[in-house]
């Protein structure tokens, strides 16, 4: 693919993306608008940003058709409650050279090198300017076939990511429900195990306040950001969805200490 293809901007395109929410600067036409970012305190020091149209329409659609045909994607067999799955999605994974290796679930993927796919390195560079003093080295890519591809309840909680993993997410394509629960807290683990309060544990563990549960409409061209103590209080999932019929690719940058 030639470079000019992807000489991405990243500004607004009225055409291709208009944006009822925001008024024009009529002194200055040609402004760069302000990107809505919505901020949700989950509570106890973890926080999600939500920013639903980070990188333009075409420019989505640009970066879309590059990964898809371009990232060597695979469907790698995993070991979840010690039994072996294939993966419900394509996966690559990608990290700078020197960093500790990444195992999740039984398996350690291949880490490509930045250098091969440098149009991830432009989204990085992106990424790194709406977040200030972030400094991503190594990203996590999945691709969703259909609305049967899906990502269970997890958290990434591995140790190579430390206590507070800042964890950036673009997804382009397919719009999907990004949902996050609650853990259960220890105490409740504890008496949900015993049971002592005369209700199956199954049931009790079902009940969650509103305020313990959200859910994102992660759409083409959006940005979420997991952050804070996230991963180590909150559960999230892609569940599947009958009706999601077309592929989408999500981007997880995460940093490795
Ligand atoms: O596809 C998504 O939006 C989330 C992917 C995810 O949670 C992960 O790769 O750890
Ligand atoms: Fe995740």
């Amino acid at each position: 693919m030639s470079d000019n293809i992807l000489k991405l901007r990243t500004e607004h395109n009225p055409v291709n993306d208009p944006d009822p929410g925001t008024v024009p600067d009529p002194e200055n036409a040609t402004a760069e608008k302000p990107k809505k970012m919505v901020v949700v305190d989950l509570g106890n020091g973890s926080e999600v940003l939500h920013m639903p149209r980070f990188i333009s329409y075409q420019d989505s659609w640009n970066y879309f058709d590059y990964l898809d045909k371009n990232i060597p994607w695979t469907r790698p067999t995993i070991r979840v409650f010690a039994r072996l799955h294939v993966q419900p999605r394509d996966t690559c994974y990608i990290a700078s050279e020197g960093l500790t290796q990444l195992v999740y679930s039984g398996h350690q993927p291949h880490a490509y090198s930045w250098n091969e796919f440098p149009p991830l390195k432009d989204i990085l560079d992106l990424v790194h300017r709406v977040l200030p003093g972030s400094n991503f080295n190594s990203l996590l890519l999945n691709r969703y076939k259909g609305g049967n591809d899906y990502v269970g309840w997890h958290a990434d909680d591995e140790k190579l990511y430390g206590p507070t993993p800042e964890i950036a997410s673009v997804s382009f394509g397919c719009e999907r429900d990004f949902l996050l629960k609650k853990k259960p807290s220890k105490s409740a683990q504890v008496k949900s195990a015993t049971g002592n309060e005369g209700e199956p544990p199954r049931k009790r563990s079902k009940k969650l306040n509103n305020s313990d549960q959200h859910a994102f409409l992660l759409k083409h061209g959006s940005l979420l950001v997991m952050r804070g103590y996230t991963q180590r209080d909150w559960l999230h999932s892609v569940p599947k969805r009958v009706k999601a019929e077309s592929v989408r690719i999500n981007l997880t940058f995460r940093r490795i200490i």
